[in-house]
């Protein structure tokens, strides 16, 4: 229809003005310096004045434009220049001559079409161009104040841009690019974590700036359960996910065949940064695998843990527990590494979890296979550590952490507050791995390495307002990840029976203690190391399983004297107390006994002690005996220096502390 078409028609020329409207400025120029000249010549032909005052114009106006096109690049500023001196040159001559004189016709015929096609070039060239091209990426160098590094062909990956930066050579360093990374991030209106740099390892001007603009991490996800229950310790344990989606994982045994050694895990953040359910990410996947046992310590009586406490080896409620457990780690530490040694394993491998029925790995003289009982991964965990570290002292820990790392035996630190003043700086040394949440942003340079921090990691920048986002560096993990944040997953009251099921599970399916490991550990622990027990088998006393464990296994059956077959060794043991000591133990009021007397009260108080699984002492302990049975503080404490002498005590670390040392290992 002739409306329609008209309507097209309009709506074509519509369009074609508007684009061409751009391009007009040019050519109205051109139009205008003709008329110019035109009318210049109408008003100043014969004045010899006008053409002195034309001339001097003229290159004013060409100088003010080289001047004013200072902020410019030098390529606008020529081509300005270059057009207003031919501008107003052929005005001056038009104006003095007739803008047909001459070649001035034919010069502005030709010329103007030419000067006004270079702008309009020039304009549709930089609409073309790339917007992440060059030219952007040096705007946004030059405003950080790296001008003359260069941006080279970035990769793009959904909410991921990694481009390859080369900077001056001679006058930038990697070091001017990390100092540069937060206002970057400024100049991009980002958050600082949501920019890194990660410098190439063989060169001090290369490297790869990530940019990642949406924080993926902000979603909160919930823990569902383990992720791979009954898999083996040395299969990747996932306690949350990076920024980018990937799984956030760490290994704890180390793998001959990736050349990585075990390692130990600092735990790091501030009150509130999510430090507790970090723990329950990484203890929920630990205990979920076939072939560990787990040694936990936590002063806060297991708040946090509870459900999980039936599934774990052994259970210290801090205190002189703790200190048991820490003696009980440096004493199976050798016993271990020494059983490892013997099977032919240079460190931890699953296959030293299971029953020994190879030749490859046999302690038997004659190369036949030995099948002795497996020794499952040793996990031994410190919750809030820094009284632990400070009583054991720095060399003593420095000591089982470097040989715990050949015995199978990974430590997991975690501390309240993390800075120098709660744990020293060679102590901090023999952690190598940590989970670093949000701290305080003086505490950055404790939790983390200076290369990882001046690559973007900036944990104090979440304080407790990002609870779960952490750094996560340990061995295994490609290093150019140290700085990509990733949270763990969040922990509520709906997980309670999960974790409840999964210590079912590990009672019933999780590994037990070897009988080197429970041997060692219940040579100094006594009674207070128990092993895990099953929900229906009764507790046992992990000294006796280990012993009958052992003989088992050497002898082919259990290990009885002939005289001693007809006893029941399930039978309860006569009660001494009926016997005929019962007047040691109810004194008559005011009796003073005999220095053998004492020293007989004080053997049978050392032993209930031992009995009763408190396997520290010290003169304070004794304080209600003393009272009792009319004997003084002092005559205790030469007691306990005499029994130290003899033996039956073991000096702790702190003064006046003493660890008693087994019956079955004095013996
Ligand atoms: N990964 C996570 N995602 C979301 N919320 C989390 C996450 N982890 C912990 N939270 C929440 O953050 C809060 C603090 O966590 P949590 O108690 O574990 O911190 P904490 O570091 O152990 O603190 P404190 O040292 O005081 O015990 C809790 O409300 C918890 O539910």
């Amino acid at each position: 229809m002739p409306g329609d078409s008209g309507a097209g028609a309009g709506s074509v020329r519509g369009y074609l003005l508007h684009r061409a409207k751009p391009h007009l400025p040019p050519w109205l120029a051109v139009g205008a310096t003709g008329l110019a000249g035109a009318l210049g010549n109408w008003r100043w032909g014969d004045s010899a004045a006008a053409g002195v005052g034309l001339t001097l114009a003229s290159v004013a106006l060409t100088g003010a434009t080289w001047w004013a096109g200072k902020s410019t690049s030098q390529q606008r500023r020529l081509h300005s220049a270059i057009t207003v001196a031919a501008g107003s040159a052929w005005i001056t001559a038009a104006c003095l001559a007739g803008p047909t004189a001459g070649p001035l016709d034919d010069l502005y015929l030709m010329g103007g079409p030419v000067v006004a096609l270079s702008w309009n070039v020039r304009m549709i060239l930089r609409h073309n161009a790339d917007p992440s091209g060059e030219n952007s990426d040096k705007g946004l160098l030059e405003k950080v104040g790296l001008a003359r590094a260069q941006i080279r062909e970035a990769r793009v990956e959904p909410n991921r841009v990694t481009a390859p930066v080369a900077l001056a050579p001679g006058e930038q360093t990697n070091d001017d690019v990390s100092k540069a990374l937060g206002r970057i991030a400024s100049a991009l209106d980002l958050p600082t974590s949501a920019v890194r740099y990660h410098p190439e390892p063989d060169s001090n001007r290369r490297g790869d700036l990530v940019i990642v603009p949406e924080d993926m991490l902000a979603e909160v996800v919930e823990w569902e359960g383990p992720s791979n229950l009954g898999g083996s310790i040395a299969e990747p344990l996932v306690i949350g996910r990076y920024d980018d989606g990937a799984p956030l994982v760490v290994w704890l045994p180390g793998d001959p065949d990736a050349g990585r050694n075990s390692t130990h895990v600092l735990v790091a953040g501030g009150t509130g940064s999510g430090k507790g359910d970090t723990a329950l990410n990484l203890l929920t996947e630990v205990l979920s695998r076939r072939d560990v046992i787990v040694w936990f310590s936590d002063p806060k009586a297991f708040q946090d843990f509870a459900p999980l406490r039936p599934g774990l080896d052994w259970a210290a409620e801090g205190g002189t527990q703790t200190e048991v457990m820490v003696a009980a780690v440096q004493e199976v530490i050798p016993a271990r590494t020494r059983w490892l040694g013997e099977h032919g394993y240079r460190q931890w491998v699953p296959q030293a979890a299971q029953q020994q029925t190879s030749a490859e790995h046999t302690c038997r003289a004659d190369g036949r296979a030995c099948g002795c009982a497996g020794m499952p991964f040793l996990v031994t965990w410190f919750e809030e550590a820094a009284n632990t570290l400070r009583a054991l002292g720095d060399d003593a820990f420095t000591g089982i952490a470097q040989e715990a790392r050949s015995a199978g035996i990974s430590l997991i630190v975690s501390l309240q507050r993390p800075s120098y003043d709660q744990m020293s700086t060679s102590t901090r040394a023999s952690l190598p791995s940590v989970i670093a949440l949000g701290c305080d942003p003086r505490d950055e340079g404790f939790c983390l390495p200076d290369e990882v921090l001046a690559a973007g990691a900036h944990p104090g920048a979440w304080g407790n307002r990002r609870p779960g986002y952490c750094y996560v560096v340990s061995p295994g993990i490609a290093e150019d990840r140290y700085p990509s944040p990733g949270r763990t997953r969040r922990f509520t009251h709906r997980a309670v029976p999960v974790m409840e099921l999964l210590a079912t599970w590990a009672q019933r399916n999780g590994a037990t203690a070897d009988p080197v490991t429970a041997g060692a550990a219940a040579g100094v622990a006594g009674t207070a190391y128990t092993g895990r027990t099953t929900p229906d088998a009764p507790q046992q006393p992990a000294r006796l399983r280990a012993v009958s464990e052992e003989d088992d296994m050497q002898h082919g059956g259990p290990l009885v004297d002939p005289e001693d077959a007809h006893i029941d060794p399930e039978a309860d043991l006569p009660d001494a107390l009926d016997g005929d000591d019962a007047p040691i133990f109810a004194p008559e009021p005011g009796h003073k006994p005999s220095p053998e007397e004492a020293r007989e009260l004080f053997a049978r108080a050392l032993q209930e002690f031992e009995e009763n699984g408190q396997m520290i002492v010290g003169p304070k302990d004794f304080m209600d005996w003393c009272d009792r049975h009319n004997l003084s503080r002092p005559w205790v404490s030469a007691r306990l220096k005499e029994a130290a002498l003899d033996g039956r005590l073991e000096p702790t670390n702190t003064t006046g502390r003493w660890r008693i040392v087994p019956t079955l290992t004095a013996a």
